[in-house]
């Protein structure tokens, strides 16, 4: 459906969230009734492609993505931007589908929206908070936005937040063919494709909850993916400059 940012679809990656995704869908769509929804489930084996389903089928304004197994948080986005891209959205957002990014704030993204490219719900500006994640979460949470920030310069606050809005005209520039992670370091991979294509990025405060159904899909390996991208991209842009400082010297 049109609004003034024009048609808007938020995608909402599913791996077993069947205790929370209805609950979801019917809050985004009561607070926003002008958004779309598009579930991206990778297989969930607790039925969550069949709650999915049944949505989709008592509301047109909802659609479903199939994939067949568990491939990654960000490979579920990929898909599910290259299928609104498809459909012509001209604003793509993402949301988790267990509660922790609230539809009723929903509205200070989109107004954020009006003068910038990408806006991220940011926990850490002044008004965003967390709500009861256990202090190795914060921790982490803290120390990763950190590292981000020390290593690459990205003046983001919040650069693994989940809770977003692009517009098309942004992910067409930032060349999403040639996004190759898979797990939570594609949101900092997008956040920092889009400060280095010299686009608008707005952090708005937003309260994050932690889930009380269901659990995490955080692991070791998203972790450990995390930190060797986020290295690997500091490294390289380090080197790049030098090289850059060093050619007229050859000269
Ligand atoms: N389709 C699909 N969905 C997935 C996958 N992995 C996770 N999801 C879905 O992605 C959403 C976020 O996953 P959670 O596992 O609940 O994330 P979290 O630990 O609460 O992490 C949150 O905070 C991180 C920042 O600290 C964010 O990076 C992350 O996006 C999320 O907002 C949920 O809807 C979950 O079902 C996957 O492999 N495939």
């Amino acid at each position: 459906m049109e609004g003034a940012l024009g048609r808007t679809v938020m995608v909402v990656p599913t791996y077993n969230e069947a205790e929370n995704l209805a609950w979801i869908v019917e809050r985004l769509r009561r607070a926003e009734p002008e958004v779309d929804v598009m579930i991206v489930d990778d297989g969930s084996p607790d039925g969550t492609g069949e709650i999915a389903d049944g949505l989709a089928a008592a509301d047109p304004q909802v659609q479903v993505v199939h994939r067949s197994e568990k491939a990654g948080l960000g490979a579920a986005y990929l898909h599910g931007f290259r299928v609104a891209l498809a459909q012509g959205y001209d604003v793509i957002g993402e949301m988790d589908a267990d509660g922790s990014h609230q539809p009723e704030q929903l509205y200070r993204l989109r107004s954020a929206l009006l003068d910038a490219d990408l806006v991220i719900g940011s926990r850490y500006v002044p008004g965003g908070s967390v709500v009861n994640w256990p202090l190795f979460r914060r921790l982490l949470s803290a120390l990763g936005n950190l590292y981000v920030r020390l290593l690459l310069g990205m003046k983001v606050r919040d650069s693994t937040a989940g809770y977003r809005l692009f517009r098309r005209t942004t992910l067409e520039k930032i060349d999403i063919g040639s996004v190759n992670v898979t797990g939570y370091v594609f949101q900092t991979d997008m956040a920092w494709r889009t400060v280095q294509a010299g686009l608008t990025v707005r952090e708005v405060p937003i309260e994050f909850v932690e889930r009380v159904r269901g659990d995490s899909k955080m692991s070791s390996d998203v972790a450990i993916e995390s930190l060797q991208r986020i290295t690997w991209w500091g490294l390289r842009q380090r080197t790049s400059r030098v090289l850059g400082a060093l050619r007229p010297v050859r000269r």
